[in-house]
């Protein structure tokens, strides 16, 4: 009876190390009678209960500590329709985030020219307490102008580490497209009524960005970068296009960032596997890995993962302004897709060379 009992604390010691602190480990003993299910369901039961603790334990913690307010730690800086809600969705869960006040995205740096101030985009965050984590993402932030964010936030908040999601550009065209008809229908009834079909705004569009902007060239990038945002100003259906040249807008990062301090995440892993991802996510930015792999399910109505919230046993999807495209619903026709996939071509073969890894698009 003592020898079970003692059986059954060291797995549980070693399910909770693996599980929480990545340690492999080889299990030299012979108990052939515990079957592998069995194992596992032990493994996820202690995992869960050791998760609640951590996290209570956090949350009592919480309660002891003075507030202020803070520059954010976690600054999600894109790409638009990558799938920066679903990533902030999946974090807005863990109990030592806390959000930018009124609204998750800020959108200082791309709202006040060269004018900020640190006082002053502090403004945006709730006092919160010390052991917390602030956060804000602006999806705008990674390829709108002005030309100078990222040396502005790393400036204004230098110990933040960034997030960015870079998505199939392909795939982001028709998302940004569909994005702005519902804009535009909602609110502005202007030029991208004009394009009923995303071929109509393509056959306008496609010409003149590769007339003014031209395929990738690494030594002309910071031309090419300039030209891209001009064209934001004057053009502003065109960064419907010129959001995806990652290539390009990465180069300005990269002046004041590097793999320590920005994490590039694949959107389409986001959207087809995010377990590990936000695991890695929660590592990387340093938060205590409390939302689990198993916490996101495929939810078969919303054909999108969503976060089983464990507190109130229940699915936490996104609202039906997310998952309009990419729900398998809309296809793009081959013709318009192969087209776009030669309009990216140099700029993806660009972003491969500069993170030194491919992207499962890429
Ligand atoms: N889990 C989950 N649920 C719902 N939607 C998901 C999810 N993961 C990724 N996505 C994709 O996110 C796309 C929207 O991206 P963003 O949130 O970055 O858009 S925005 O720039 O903030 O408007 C959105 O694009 P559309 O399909 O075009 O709506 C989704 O495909």
């Amino acid at each position: 009876m003592a020898r079970g009992k003692a059986y059954v604390i060291t797995i549980f010691l070693i399910a909770f190390s693996s599980a929480f602190y990545g340690i492999s480990y080889y299990n030299a003993s012979s108990e052939k009678e515990i079957t592998l299910s069995s194992n596992e369901d032990l493994t996820s039961a202690s995992k869960h209960k050791q998760r609640v603790a951590l996290w209570k334990g956090l949350e009592e913690n919480f309660k002891n500590e003075t507030k202020f307010r803070r520059l954010p730690d976690i600054i999600g800086i894109g790409v638009e329709k990558c799938g920066t809600g679903a990533l902030f969705h999946f974090l807005r869960f863990h109990p030592s985030l806390r959000i930018a006040t009124k609204n998750v995205e800020v959108h200082y740096f791309d709202t006040h020219g060269y004018k900020y101030s640190k006082d002053e985009y502090m403004r945006f965050f709730p006092e919160v307490e010390k052991s917390a984590f602030v956060a804000e993402k602006s999806p705008a932030y990674f390829s709108f102008p002005p030309h100078t964010i990222p040396k502005a936030i790393h400036t204004t908040a230098p110990k933040a580490k960034l997030l960015l999601i870079l998505c199939d550009p392909v795939k982001r065209v028709l998302s940004d497209y569909v994005q702005e008809q519902k804009m535009y229908e909602l609110r502005h009834p202007r030029s991208i009524t004009k394009y009923a079909t995303l071929e109509d705004y393509l056959d306008a569009y496609l010409p003149l960005v590769s007339g003014l902007v031209g395929d990738y060239n690494e030594h002309k990038s910071s031309q090419q970068m300039r030209t891209v945002l001009q064209l934001h100003g004057n053009l502003y259906l065109s960064t419907i296009l010129t959001t995806g040249f990652y290539a390009l807008h990465l180069h300005r990062w990269f002046e004041y960032y590097n793999n320590s301090n920005l994490m590039v995440i694949d959107g389409e892993e986001l959207i087809n596997n995010p377990g590990p991802l936000m695991e890695k996510v929660q590592d990387y930015t340093g938060l205590p890995k409390l939302v689990l792999k198993e916490d996101l399910v495929m939810s078969p109505e919303k054909r999108f993962y969503c976060y089983k919230d464990w507190q109130e046993n229940r699915l936490r999807c996104l609202g039906n302004g997310k998952g309009r495209t990419r729900n398998g619903n809309m296809e793009m026709l081959n013709t318009t897709s192969s087209k776009l996939r030669d309009f990216y071509r140099s700029y993806n073969e660009g972003l491969v060379k500069m993170l030194g890894r491919n992207l499962s698009w890429t």
